[in-house]
């Protein structure tokens, strides 16, 4: 794969005369533009404007993909088309945008410098380099090898820069094109492969080519409804908040405005921060009926759609909000908006569902649909109920031995109820490992102030639900420990996935016992996919016919296990009404969730 120009930084340098920009570190607030003619706190100004520099060099600047209309059709325009990129940076700049390189987070240290935190300089990507490529759907744009021949504009690709990007993963090398063919797109690569990165980039991109979006109106009752551009859906109020967060690196200084809103906190701000203008909106589905329900938002100018954890927010536990959004709201159809799914596993089944909101899309699969990365070392021993606590005592004993419980090297518990997370957490710390959970049943605030707690060293120690299964990108996690194992094998490759990120090796260590024998086969499967040693013992469970065809075994009954990953050229999937594309239709049964009243948690 190597070439001579394998590097983003090397190109960006070669590139002729860049204008003048920030230097990488980063600009206090202050030094931020704040020109005193700037748009007012509540007046919005939309992004072709913000962006528009005051002489007229960039005027024929809009490329092909401009058509007029808020609903034509994103992203026609060429890769490379040059005209973008070139766009001289400064003029009118969103001039009260927060600084997401400045600390505005009065978290630990730690959390301090948004850009510094993940040292991403590419060291151990070359882990992805080999990893198989499926596509399929018709046209595919060919993929890059570098972000230079993919034309996303100058102040993104400054952005790319400041976050130490130096060439993009494998599946934004695919995606990346695609989307900014206009194309919509279902794909699947492992966990901590780069796939915020991947719909993040086109969509700003558009979002600072496209025509602008609609500006804040006043509706009923003299309230405003916003009129977001791009719409960014996600399972769970962390995640969301860690899209936004990387959505607002990436659109710094882009003119492009990103808004957040989630439930469990107050709605009052993110109605404040609404009404000053949004072009994409972040959101989980609960709180965003909730906006849309008071007509605070309108998604009829939508261009680009995103679920993100794309299986999880259309199976059972999702599927009704998220088909009400996306279906029975003012949302352009499918061809009309662009929309991208993305995850780490997607079952057939739930392939099948997604494809209602998808017009003429390319399936793309980076490594083995729900694979996991072999970065991550998985072993699995066998301990009997009683036994876990005494046997993770162990683990910590050893890994406090050998150093490696440090404020640096993080463990994340996983553990089926909230009940059994609140007494583990309770119980690690009468025994001198600072530990704290994070659970549906803890409010906001108390989830947050754990999540920091853990991200920062404080408590090494986060025992979780799944709630904290998905996306969750923390740096330095060393060790996931399943002290209880999910039901669902999907469950697994993300909670494991949340350590081995980046190209950087995990261990991931799960407790095994009849109560999960229904996971062997697909659990042997897996490991023996990612190059695992698979314990005998565990291969013998495996082979028992009466397991591993039950439950909610995705794998079991999905057929060949290396081909079929598109559904569309699964020929059985033409013949409707079966509905078994994985042993049983249900994906979420309650017990994978952290049992019942799991929204809570979730949205
Ligand atoms: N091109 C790149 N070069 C270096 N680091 C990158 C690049 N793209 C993304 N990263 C970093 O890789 C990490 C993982 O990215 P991200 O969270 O998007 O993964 P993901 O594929 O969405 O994972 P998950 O399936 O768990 O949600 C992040 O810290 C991100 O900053």
């Amino acid at each position: 794969m190597a070439t001579s120009r394998t590097s983003w930084a090397d190109v960006a340098d070669a590139e002729p005369a860049p204008p003048p920009v920030a230097p990488t570190p980063t600009p206090t607030p202050a030094a931020a533009p704040a020109s005193s003619n700037g748009p007012s706190r509540s007046s919005y100004v939309p992004p072709h404007l913000r962006n528009r520099p005051s002489s007229t060099t960039t005027s024929a600047a809009p490329p092909a993909s401009s058509a007029p209309g808020l609903l034509s059709r994103p992203g026609n325009a060429p890769i490379g088309g040059g005209s973008f990129g070139s766009r001289p940076r400064g003029g009118a700049r969103w001039d009260r945008e927060p600084d997401p390189f400045a600390n505005s987070d009065p978290a630990p240290p730690a959390a301090d410098t948004p850009f510094e935190e993940h040292q991403n300089t590419g060291i151990n990507f070359d882990a992805y380099e080999d990893i198989p490529v499926e596509t399929s759907g018709r046209e595919v744009p060919p993929p890059v090898a570098t972000f230079a021949e993919i034309d996303l504009g100058a102040a993104l690709n400054e952005n790319i820069r400041r976050c130490k990007y130096v060439r993009p993963t494998p599946v934004q090398r695919h995606a990346i094109p695609i989307s900014l063919a206009g194309r919509d797109l279902m794909a699947c690569a492992q966990t901590g492969s780069g796939k915020t990165a991947a719909f993040c980039f086109p969509i700003i991109s558009g979002i600072m080519r496209g025509p602008p979006a609609g500006r804040p109106q006043r509706g009923g009752m003299g309230m405003r409804t916003a009129y977001p551009s791009a719409l960014i859906l996600s399972p769970t109020r962390e995640l969301s908040m860690q899209i936004h967060e990387e959505a607002r690196k990436f659109s710094y200084q882009t003119g492009v405005r990103v808004v957040v809103a989630y439930g469990g906190a107050p709605i009052t701000q993110q109605l404040r921060d609404l009404e000053r203008g949004v072009d994409i909106l972040v959101a989980t589905p609960g709180r965003l009926v909730d906006l849309l329900e008071r007509a605070r938002v309108s998604l009829q100018s939508i261009r680009y759609l995103a679920l993100d954890e794309a299986d999880r927010m259309l199976d059972m536990g999702f599927e009704p909000q998220v088909r009400r959004i996306v279906e029975q709201m003012d949302m352009p159809p499918p061809g009309v908006r662009q929309t991208m799914l993305f995850s780490a596993t997607f079952p057939k089944e739930i392939q099948r569902m997604a494809s209602d909101f998808l017009d003429n899309y390319i399936f793309l699969a980076v490594g083995r649909v729900g694979s996991s990365t072999e970065l991550i070392v998985q072993r699995i021993e066998f301990v009997q109920e009683a036994d876990k606590r005494s046997h993770l005592m162990d683990l910590l004993h050893a890994q406090r031995d050998t150093g490696k419980l440090l404020q640096q090297t993080l463990t994340l518990v996983f553990v089926e109820t909230k009940r059994g997370a609140d007494s583990l957490e309770s119980w690690l710390c009468m025994n001198g490992f600072p530990a704290t959970s994070i659970h549906g049943d803890r409010n906001q605030q108390e989830r947050e102030y754990a999540l920091r707690s853990f991200k920062s060293g404080q408590t090494p120690i986060l025992v979780a639900t799944d709630v904290a299964a998905r996306g969750l990108d923390i740096p330095h996690v060393a060790h996931v420990v399943n002290f209880d194992l999910p039901n669902d094998i999907d469950d697994y490759v993300h909670r494991i996935g949340r350590t081995g990120r980046a190209g950087k090796s995990g261990l991931a260590t799960a407790f095994f016992n009849d109560n999960n024998s229904s996971l062997a086969k697909s659990l042997a499967e897996l490991m023996q996919e990612s190059n695992q040693e698979v314990p005998a013992w565990l291969s013998r469970y495996a082979a028992r016919p009466s397991y591993g065809g039950g439950g909610r075994n995705r794998r079991s009954g999905g057929g060949s296990r290396f081909g079929g990953r598109d559904f569309r050229n699964d020929s059985s999937s033409f013949g409707g009404g079966s509905g078994g594309g994985y042993g049983g239709s249900s994906s979420n049964g309650g017990g994978g969730y952290g049992g019942a009243g799991a929204p809570s948690a979730w949205d």
